[in-house]
């Protein structure tokens, strides 16, 4: 039996654990997917923004338009979008494999990694021990159980699939009403598909704060035809070789939707099970979240665990920043760091875009903390009037003792890139007050939204005290 001072499972954050510092460790990568590289590389953040790009040229037409401008979308080429997508994507995953393969200190596995103890683990024939095992298995997508679904099964798919077919469909009913399905209803819809989206509860992105997801489903409305309340009873082939999706609302009545293709994307499940924990005796929660400590550990010695397998949040920038902890523990066990969770950032790349970090309105109703409100919308900043924007704003709360901002929301063009100053601000413990006044924001761009919210919020609740 092979030994080794560190095992990786997953080649996806796992992957990137492994630099130079480890030059002189024995180390064992192990992934049992045929692609290298995990979800965000090769069918996740990377090609879904890929996709969001052309998406957002396609459906530009209305706003020039409100400009005076003329254009017309005469059509994308799906298969010309696809290719350039993936023929940059996938020689990176195979030169990433190659690169691994031909390093002198880490031997690259193919198969499915389970623990046979604590130092042990089976890779079909393979039986390798390490002192330190690392899992990084992440998430796949949650399956969906429909009657049906068995007849058509060549025309439903999920994240994972739907990027390489080999035409876009005509219609495409979208169930789910999350990040992914906000995603790729733009996306499809942006590029000429007729979309359904059809969600289970009555709220998209939920979790988001409720103005910002009233707002995005007002505005995604109008280009896609949204069913909320919503579940899928059956799915059964239709006379012209179409799907007909049966769905039935909280009162029980039926509707019937005709589409082309189904894509499920009612969330994901964390890659767990195959791993056989128990014979390691690591802890997992009921939903196959591994439990970690803020360092990374799990309740083993010597075991890690980072990214979607373990992690509260599905988010790659999260799942690096786990792996760098995981990194500098390895190296520095006696000086060990933890995770900081605090400000999570997360953005949805659909249209409108959406972006924010820290507490909800409705979280902090729920947790009784004092706060100050204010809203400011694109079309009252002088960037604004050049876009001639509807319906964006920036929402900010923030606590009017401390006047440090607990909660911001973006709805609109760049949110993800406007949200950053309020990231840096809230991780570094900026006021409100000094973030507005205490820097240039640069005359007449976008990111004078964000100052003028700043200014909105200490015009309405200015303290005394802040008055220099
Ligand atoms: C469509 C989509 C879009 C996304 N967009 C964004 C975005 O814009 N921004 C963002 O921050 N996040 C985004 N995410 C989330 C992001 O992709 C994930 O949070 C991130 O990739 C998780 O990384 P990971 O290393 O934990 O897991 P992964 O990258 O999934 O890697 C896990 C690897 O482990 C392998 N594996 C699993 N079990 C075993 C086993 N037993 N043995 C061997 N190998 C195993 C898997 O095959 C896989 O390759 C998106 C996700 C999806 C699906
Ligand atoms: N831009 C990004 O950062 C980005 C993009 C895509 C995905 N992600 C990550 O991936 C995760 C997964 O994305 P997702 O959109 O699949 O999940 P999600 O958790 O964001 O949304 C899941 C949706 O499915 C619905 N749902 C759940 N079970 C259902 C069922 N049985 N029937 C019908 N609907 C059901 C939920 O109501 C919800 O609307 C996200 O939470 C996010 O962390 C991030």
């Amino acid at each position: 039996m092979q030994h080794f001072d560190l095992a990786v499972i997953g080649s996806g954050t796992g992957n990137s654990l492994i630099d130079e510092r480890f030059a002189d460790w024995n180390v064992a990568l192990i992934e049992r997917d045929e692609t290298f590289g995990g979800t965000c590389l090769n069918r996740g953040c990377i090609p879904t923004k890929m996709f969001v790009v052309p998406a957002d040229f396609a459906a530009s037409p209305p706003h020039a338009k409100r400009l005076g401008v003329h254009l017309e979308h005469r059509g994308s080429d799906w298969n010309a979008i696809r290719d350039r997508i993936f023929g940059r994507i996938d020689p990176i995953s195979e030169g990433g494999l190659d690169w691994r393969q031909r390093s002198s200190n880490v031997t690259v596995f193919t198969g499915e990694a389970s623990f046979v103890d604590a130092q042990t683990l089976q890779i079909g024939d393979d039986r390798i021990s390490a002192d330190n095992i690392v899992i990084a298995t992440g998430s796949r997508p949650r399956d969906l159980h429909v009657p049906g679904f068995e007849d058509v099964a060549d025309r439903i798919y999920t994240s994972d699939t739907i990027m390489r077919i080999p035409d876009r469909p005509r219609r495409l009913m979208i169930l789910g009403g999350g990040f992914i399905a906000a995603e790729f209803a733009h996306v499809f819809a942006a590029l000429g598909t007729d979309v359904t989206l059809l969600n289970r509860s009555e709220v998209l992105l939920r979790g988001q704060d409720r103005e910002v997801s009233e707002q995005f489903a007002a505005l995604i409305g109008r280009r896609v035809r949204v069913r909320l309340n919503q579940k899928v009873s059956s799915v059964e082939k239709g006379s012209k070789g179409d799907i007909v999706v049966v769905t039935t609302d909280r009162n029980g009545v039926e509707y019937e939707y005709f589409t082309d293709a189904i894509l499920v994307a009612v969330g994901r499940e964390r890659n767990w099970e195959a791993l056989n924990l128990s014979a390691a005796g690591i802890d997992v929660n009921v939903d196959g979240q591994i439990r970690v400590d803020a360092h990374q550990r799990t309740n083993v010695q010597g075991i890690w665990a980072m990214g979607d397998v373990s992690s509260d949040y599905l988010l790659k920038h999260v799942a690096n920043a786990e792996m760098r902890t995981v990194q500098h523990n390895l190296l520095h066990p006696d000086d060990p760091v933890e995770t900081d969770h605090r400000y999570v950032p997360s953005a949805v790349f659909s249209d409108p875009q959406i972006a924010s970090v820290g507490a909800t309105e409705e979280q902090l109703k729920a947790w009784g903390n004092p706060y100050v409100v204010a809203r400011q919308r694109y079309a009252d900043v002088a960037y604004g009037w050049a876009l001639e924007d509807e319906g964006h704003f920036v929402k900010l709360l923030a606590d009017p003792r401390s006047w440090h901002i607990l909660g911001a929301h973006i709805v609109g063009p760049q949110a993800s890139t406007l949200l950053q100053p309020l990231i840096q601000a809230m991780s570094f413990g900026q006021r409100v007050d000094d973030l507005a006044r205490g820097q240039y924001w640069i005359h007449p761009s976008l990111p004078e939204v964000v100052e003028n919210a700043l200014l909105g919020l200490l015009a309405a609740h200015r303290p005394a005290e802040l008055d220099r």
